[in-house]
């Protein structure tokens, strides 16, 4: 999961653009980037890194303009460790663009081929994102053969976008001279808003970007969300449109964003992600009361940070009381958005520690929002038994993780999940070494997300239910990915730098 945010003022816009990055951290640990529009110029600086890492005054200084686009990369695609592949990514024609997307296309070989024998584009990266922007450029060139490049252009060239490219894609970019642009996939998988500010000439200013919790962090006030399929289109004069250009669209938004990957206090798609968290725990709740005897449990006990609210409401339901027995290291980032398993596996324990008092001789129920590869649980389990827990039971606000998921979150393949190979509760307890395991039902994740927006017609559940909304993804496919991942990493050279360096336009 990435984050994106574009900006357009008539002030400058490195700042608000920086802090809005830092806001949407939770959703790219890997790398960061900002470009702006000066003129006819961009500006560009992006690293491998945290936010406030990758970025120093003086790059903060090289970002002059009153437009722009950032992004925080959590890699799905292409090299995790390439400075090359953070983004946003650029291209000079036509009039020169600057791009920056989240979510995770399942045709971009096929496109990356196409790209370079018909539209005579060469991709110099592994990243999907890069094939996407290049669908775009060319399709906008293709408008442009025969007229000037307006509103109408550019969301011609997005109906055609929509028509080559398969996945999930919220985009942001920016067109040099002509205005600032933003889509969602007919699908709406990934998430994407707008919001409007006035500056202090008394001119409109508006904010794209994944997640609401954005603008107000930074002085703007949320309009709406993008609609799947839909573009929306800001010139350079400020003047605003919004067009839908795709043929059958329907929003899909993708259920792991409620359940883990959002921060709380964004909205999405008319969902608070807090609000449905509490709901979450309202449903486990019941599914607890039916599997497990309550008179054995002594405590709730949250897995800090995600789990939180869902644990509370599980209690309050439960009649049981909420203890907090895991303090996080607030300078540890998220475990399960780190590249590979071995840093992700040592970063549990550095990040998670746990306080005697509140476990010896008690049985507790310990909740976490999701159990994906098991690499958290099976870690905390352990050190809740080696803190004098009696009991350990385990429940799971997320239901069984069961088929990769090619939208965006990096687990393309079944082998890599715990349940990958359909295990039920009492062999997931098992290997884990609980003594019972509890998870939501899929009703119950369906029920929860419905309740709280009735609107909307489904949600992409496919890492729990193996539908892949998109109608895009065959067992071929998943074949490929499977032997992608398991081909060996290119051997690290003696002279390999441990700091990548930055790039910069
Ligand atoms: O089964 P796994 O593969 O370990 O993945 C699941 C865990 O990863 C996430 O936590 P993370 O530390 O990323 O973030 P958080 O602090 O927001 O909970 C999630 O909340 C689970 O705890
Ligand atoms: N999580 C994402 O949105 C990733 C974007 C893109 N697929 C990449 O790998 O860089
Ligand atoms: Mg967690």
């Amino acid at each position: 999961m990435c984050g994106i945010v574009a900006i357009m003022s008539g002030e400058p816009v490195n700042q608000r653009l920086y802090d809005a990055l830092l806001l949407l951290q939770h959703r790219g640990q890997d790398a960061a980037g900002i470009a702006t529009l000066d003129g006819l110029s961009f500006h560009m600086y992006k690293a491998m890194g945290l936010v406030r890492d990758v970025f120093r005054t003086r790059n903060m200084r090289d970002l002059t303009g009153t437009m722009g686009v950032g992004q925080v990369r959590y890699p799905t695609q292409g090299c995790a460790s390439s400075n090359q592949e953070s983004q946003p990514f650029y291209v000079n024609a036509p009039f020169g663009i600057v791009f920056a997307h989240n979510g995770n296309l399942t045709n971009a070989e096929a496109l990356a081929q196409e790209l370079y024998e018909t539209d005579r584009r060469h991709i110099n990266t592994t990243s999907d994102s890069e094939v996407l922007l290049n669908v775009l450029a060319t399709e906008i060139s293709r408008v442009t053969l025969t007229k000037k490049l307006d509103a109408d252009g550019v969301f011609e060239a997005v109906r055609q976008v929509h028509k080559r490219v398969k996945g999930s894609y919220a985009v942001v970019a920016l067109i040099a001279g002509k205005g600032l642009l933003a889509f969602r996939d007919p699908h709406g998988i990934r998430p994407l808003c707008f919001g409007k500010a006035t500056d202090a000439t008394g001119k409109t200013e508006y904010m794209v970007s994944s997640e609401s919790l954005t603008m107000i962090g930074t002085g703007f006030s949320v309009e709406r969300d993008v609609a799947p399929g839909e573009a929306i289109w800001i010139d350079m004069k400020g003047n605003f449109e919004a067009r839908q250009c795709a043929e059958d669209a329907q929003l899909n938004p993708c259920a792991f964003e409620y359940v883990y990957f959002a921060r709380p206090d964004s909205t999405i798609d008319g969902i608070n992600v807090y609000g449905a968290r509490l709901k979450l725990g309202e449903y486990l709740a019941k599914t607890i009361r039916e599997k497990l005897d309550l008179s054995e449990i002594d405590v709730v006990m949250p897995i800090p940070d995600s789990s939180r609210p869902c644990a509370q409401q599980l209690a309050q339901e439960l009649g049981l009381p909420y203890r907090e027995g895991f303090i996080k290291n607030r300078y540890v980032g998220r475990t399960f958005i780190m590249p590979g398993q071995a840093v992700r596996k040592k970063s549990v324990r550095q990040k998670l520690n746990a306080m005697p008092v509140e476990f010896e001789g008690k049985n507790i129920l310990l909740v976490d929002d999701s159990i994906v590869r098991g690499t958290t649980m099976r870690e905390i389990i352990r050190m809740t038994r080696e803190s004098g827990a009696k009991k350990v039971f385990v429940a799971s606000s997320a239901p069984r993780v069961m088929y990769p998921n090619v939208y965006g979150i990096d687990m393309p393949t079944k082998s890599e999940l715990l349940c990958g190979d359909g295990k039920d509760e009492k062999e997931v307890a098992e290997i884990l070494g609980a003594d019972a395991v509890v998870y939501q039902t899929l009703e119950g994740l369906k029920g929860a997300l419905h309740d709280m927006n009735p609107a909307i017609p489904a949600f992409d559940c496919s890492c729990f239910d193996g539908v892949y909304v998109a109608n895009d993804v065959t067992e071929e496919y998943l074949a490929r990915l499977d032997a992608a991942r398991k081909a060996p990493a290119p051997a690290k050279r003696e002279d390999d730098e441990d700091e990548p360096q930055a790039t910069t336009l």
